[in-house]
């Protein structure tokens, strides 16, 4: 796939900045801020206990902070926190090997953990509940049932997709919270904060316009504040106002909306291959070419939560706003559920 600009994925030239960005203490966290009040009490309560935090789930599109939430509460706990994923840990001995090298009180960081396959997650339940390892060595007659203790650890899970969880697993999360789009208000704070970082020069103006073009999500204020900068820097003196702003995004082909080629194209494609929907989800990826797990994950969320798609039964459905945008003529009389 092409490497889109907008698209809230990592890509490998986010590492670096994810590294230099990222927030370490929950008070440089901005917004989520029922999600910090609770993690807040919870981490304070165990403290004062002297215990282990509870398990924590976190869910939520990509690029929102789950990934740096994880970190934040080993920091804020003063702890260690091991990371890892759930399609990289293939085997239960894998799975042992990293319970049994924990220290208490640790955090164990599983991302996409909706991937872990079923036989680790049989070993993730009694490690989660009661602390053990109960875990089978060798094979056939000499196969032997072993069982250990695990230090008290703190399970941090995040996942894209909580639908796919299995319920004996997401019943094990003490706390399961859903972190939610940022207000373009808490996005201007971050995009300053990070051009701080960054050490450039940024009018409120110009951090308002980009946070506007953000689509809610960090991750891509941060990546599209990294292409205005160099245009900033070869163009407008090093400022990043307004104007820059806009122009940059003009070149990225990034609209008012924030919606860049593969978002209109998922629109377009319902209001104009198929009169608005409803059209199920395999249809439409496999008219544009491009993954229905991503399309869901990835671009669905912010388009449905603005208004622009719906999801019905039958399929999804352009709303009145997504044929507004485009300036197309709504039907007049849509097939009974369009709007
Ligand atoms: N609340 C926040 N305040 C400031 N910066 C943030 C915040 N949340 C995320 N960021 C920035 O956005 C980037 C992406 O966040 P992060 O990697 O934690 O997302 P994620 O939810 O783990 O994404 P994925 O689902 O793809 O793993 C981070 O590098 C960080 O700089
Ligand atoms: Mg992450």
């Amino acid at each position: 796939m092409q490497q889109r600009a907008i698209t809230p994925e990592k890509s490998d030239d986010d590492l670096q900045f994810d590294a230099t960005l990222r927030p370490r203490a929950l008070s440089d966290y901005i917004g989520q801020e029922k999600i910090k009040g609770n993690l807040r009490l919870f981490i304070d309560a165990a403290k004062g206990r002297g215990e282990a935090l509870d398990h924590v789930l976190l869910y939520g599109p990509p690029g929102l902070g789950k990934t740096t939430l994880a970190n934040i509460v080993a920091c804020e706990m003063g702890v260690n926190i091991k990371s890892t994923s759930g399609p990289v840990i293939e085997r239960p001995g894998d799975l042992a090997a990293i319970l049994t090298n924990l220290e208490p009180h640790d955090v164990l960081f599983i991302d996409e953990i909706h991937r872990l396959s079923h036989v680790v997650e049989e070993i993730l339940y009694p490690a989660m509940e009661d602390f053990q390892l109960d875990i089978i060595i060798g094979q056939g007659p000499s196969a032997r049932s072993i069982k250990l203790d695990l230090p008290r650890f703190t399970l941090v899970g995040a996942t894209t997709r909580a639908g796919l969880l299995s319920s004996p697993l997401r019943d094990r999360f003490g706390v399961i919270s859903r972190l939610e789009f940022y207000t373009e208000p808490e996005l201007a704070t971050i995009i300053s904060r990070s051009s701080h970082i960054l050490g450039m020069e940024i009018e409120s103006q110009g951090a308002v316009e980009l946070a506007r073009r953000s689509r809610g999500t960090p991750r891509i204020a941060n990546r599209l504040l990294r292409r205005v900068r160099d245009f900033a820097q070869v163009r407008a003196n090093g400022v990043i106002t307004r104007t820059v702003v806009q122009d940059t995004l003009k070149l990225l082909e990034i609209d008012e909306m924030g919606f860049d080629q593969m978002d209109r194209m998922i629109l377009l494609t319902i209001i104009d291959k198929f009169t608005g929907g409803p059209v199920g989800l395999d249809t439409i990826a496999a008219a544009i070419g491009e993954e229905s797990d991503t399309i869901e994950d990835v671009y669905e969320p912010f388009l449905i939560q603005n208004g622009f798609l719906n999801r019905t039964p039958r399929g999804r459905v352009a709303t009145r706003a997504a044929y507004l945008h485009f300036d197309r003529i709504a039907p007049e009389s849509p097939q009974g559920n369009l709007f």
